[in-house]
């Protein structure tokens, strides 16, 4: 979609200093849930990642979002109560070797984090047919997401840690915050600042997961292909970018 009058970008490149500080937030984002400090975040701040969530892609331009902060305790005891219980539900579901190890992740910072946010998708925004969603319709479930990661990446570059609690009840959260039926609730977030930021994935240093090679992942003309030279190249790129970036 453009037209001839539409302006242009008229600093399109990034300094090799500014694309160094998107790298930055990219790899030093982390999910936050037990370094929060109390500290209040200013309303500057905050005006400045809402805004980079709101500055988000979404499918057809829909916006699906709303951001429902709490910074109420009584409201984040409720959630808090809610995590709890789909917690103990969720350790059922493990295996028993992983059951203890679950058990002892700290899982959320809803009471630590003076800010909690829940960023909804509200699916009929703007008419039934959306461009874009015609023939796959989570895409406005996905577009709020975008705006979750726009924000998650703002906020470390403010020196602010998000954390991501999913273990919930959502109706519970709808209820606990008053969300309209047919609004989704998409991400239940905790904002604020940190005592210190993980060097890794704490899923990781806790011995969960490891982080996965790129090069397993990347697949060449369709799932089954095999590299040719040109991915060749670039497998051997990659295995020179990842140890930088370790
Ligand atoms: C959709 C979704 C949902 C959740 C998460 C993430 C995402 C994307 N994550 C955070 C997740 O565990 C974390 O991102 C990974 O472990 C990788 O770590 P870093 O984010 O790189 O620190 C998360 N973390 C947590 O402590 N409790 C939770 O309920 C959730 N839920």
């Amino acid at each position: 979609m453009s037209s001839p009058s539409q302006a242009v970008q008229t600093d399109p490149q990034f300094s090799a200093e500014e694309r160094a500080a998107v790298y930055r937030a990219i790899h030093t984002r982390r999910d936050v849930r037990g370094q929060f400090l109390p500290d209040p975040i200013p309303d500057e701040v905050l005006a400045r990642v809402l805004t980079a969530a709101h500055h988000a892609p979404s499918v057809g331009f829909m916006q699906p979002w709303d951001f429902v902060l709490v910074r109420s305790r009584e409201v984040r005891q409720k959630i808090q109560a809610d995590f709890r219980a789909a917690h103990a539900e969720a350790e059922l579901m493990f295996e028993e070797g992983k059951r203890d190890t679950y058990r002892k992740l700290k899982l959320e910072g809803i009471l630590e984090a003076p800010v909690n946010l829940c960023i909804t998708c509200d699916r009929s925004r703007n008419g039934p047919v959306v461009i874009g969603r015609t023939h796959i319709g989570a895409m406005d479930v996905y577009s709020a997401v975008c705006a979750v990661q726009n924000l998650w990446l703002a906020a470390r570059a403010e020196g602010l840690g998000v954390g991501w609690v999913s273990i919930l009840h959502q109706q519970t959260l709808r209820e606990a915050l008053g969300i309209p039926q047919d609004i989704v609730p998409i991400a239940y977030l905790c904002i604020g600042y940190v005592s210190h930021f993980y060097d890794k994935p704490e899923l990781e240093s806790a011995g969960w997961l490891k982080r996965m090679p790129l090069t397993e992942l990347l697949h060449f003309d369709g799932w089954q292909g095999r590299a040719d030279e040109a991915g060749e190249r670039l497998v051997d790129e990659i295995g020179r970018v990842w140890p930088i970036l370790k």
